[in-house]
């Protein structure tokens, strides 16, 4: 056969290991496809459960988005297959597994290790945004560690093409008035605003607008109500950086090429990522 892309995957393929998560949808096992040698994680997703939930649309985007992507930052997708039952995703092994528990672990981030995790989402952020592809879903659940401590974006089943719903949405773009136009470049700024709230919570241990209810949480976020507690102590440049990316007007959020030129990120953040 050509290349990889083509290749028909079957279970036996794969050596299966020790499952690494329990997911929403099905676990994540270790696995070695048995020509190459090559470990890879094995995420099984029960068909019944994908139909049940609606979400089959969902799942081919992921992988027709992931299969465009490369970056050190952004965890491969290598392919798919399915059998009766279940639907596999064939995806890059992140050795040093979930970053959340590692926050859990540690209760916060040091400056210098959240500045480096935050210059490598942004780097993450602008390689997405140039192919029109947003995350939506940024959040510590979503990012694995790599094998040399690097962070790795995973999860795309709410990622979007941006270009899609500009034509899906509505057709020709003529007759929109710019608060709909505008609306659609919106999407790229969801992200920056999830930046800055990972940021946070990278170095306080906890989200910004965190409260016991949900209409409360909704209340601190759509009014921005920003609080940085005096313990841990957090350096007045990295309360800038946050403050410059959770901003309401979403055209008004620090830019992300800006992200990484913020004295903060430059003097922190480690230049290998
Ligand atoms: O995270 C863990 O539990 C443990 N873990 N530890 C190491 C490790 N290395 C790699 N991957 C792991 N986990 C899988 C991460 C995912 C990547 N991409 C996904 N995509 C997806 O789930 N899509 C999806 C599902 C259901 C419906 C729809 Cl619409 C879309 S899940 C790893």
């Amino acid at each position: 056969q050509h290349s990889q892309e083509e290749k028909r995957w079957v279970l036996s393929d794969f050596d299966v290991g020790k499952a690494l998560g329990r997911g929403k949808f099905g676990h994540v096992y270790l696995a070695r496809e048995k020509r190459s040698n090559q470990i890879v994680a094995l995420k099984v997703l029960f068909k019944n459960q994908l139909k049940q939930s609606q979400v089959e649309h969902q799942l081919r985007r992921e992988v027709e988005i992931q299969s465009h992507l490369r970056h050190p930052n952004i965890l491969r997708l290598y392919g798919y297959f399915y059998d009766q039952t279940r639907v596999y995703l064939i995806l890059e092994h992140a050795a040093k597994g979930e970053l959340y528990k590692e926050l859990q672990r540690c209760k916060h981030f040091s400056e210098r290790r959240s500045a480096t995790y935050i210059a490598s989402l942004a780097r993450a952020l602008i390689y997405l945004h140039g192919k029109h592809v947003i995350h939506r879903d940024i959040k510590p659940e979503n990012l694995l560690v790599g094998a040399q401590g690097e962070l790795k974006i995973a999860d795309f089943g709410w990622s979007v093409h941006t270009f899609n719903r500009r034509r899906t949405m509505c057709g020709t773009l003529d007759y929109l008035p710019p608060e709909m136009v505008e609306k659609t470049e919106h999407d790229y700024h969801v992200d920056i605003w999830s930046l800055g709230i990972l940021c946070y919570e990278f170095l306080y241990g906890l989200p910004p607008f965190e409260a016991k209810e949900h209409s409360e949480t909704y209340r601190r976020i759509v009014k921005v109500d920003l609080k940085f507690p005096s313990k841990p102590f957090v350096s007045p440049a990295a309360k800038d950086l946050i403050s410059q990316m959770l901003v309401k007007n979403s055209a008004h959020r620090l830019p992300l090429h800006k992200v990484l030129e913020h004295p903060w990120i430059v003097q922190n953040a480690d230049p290998s990522g």
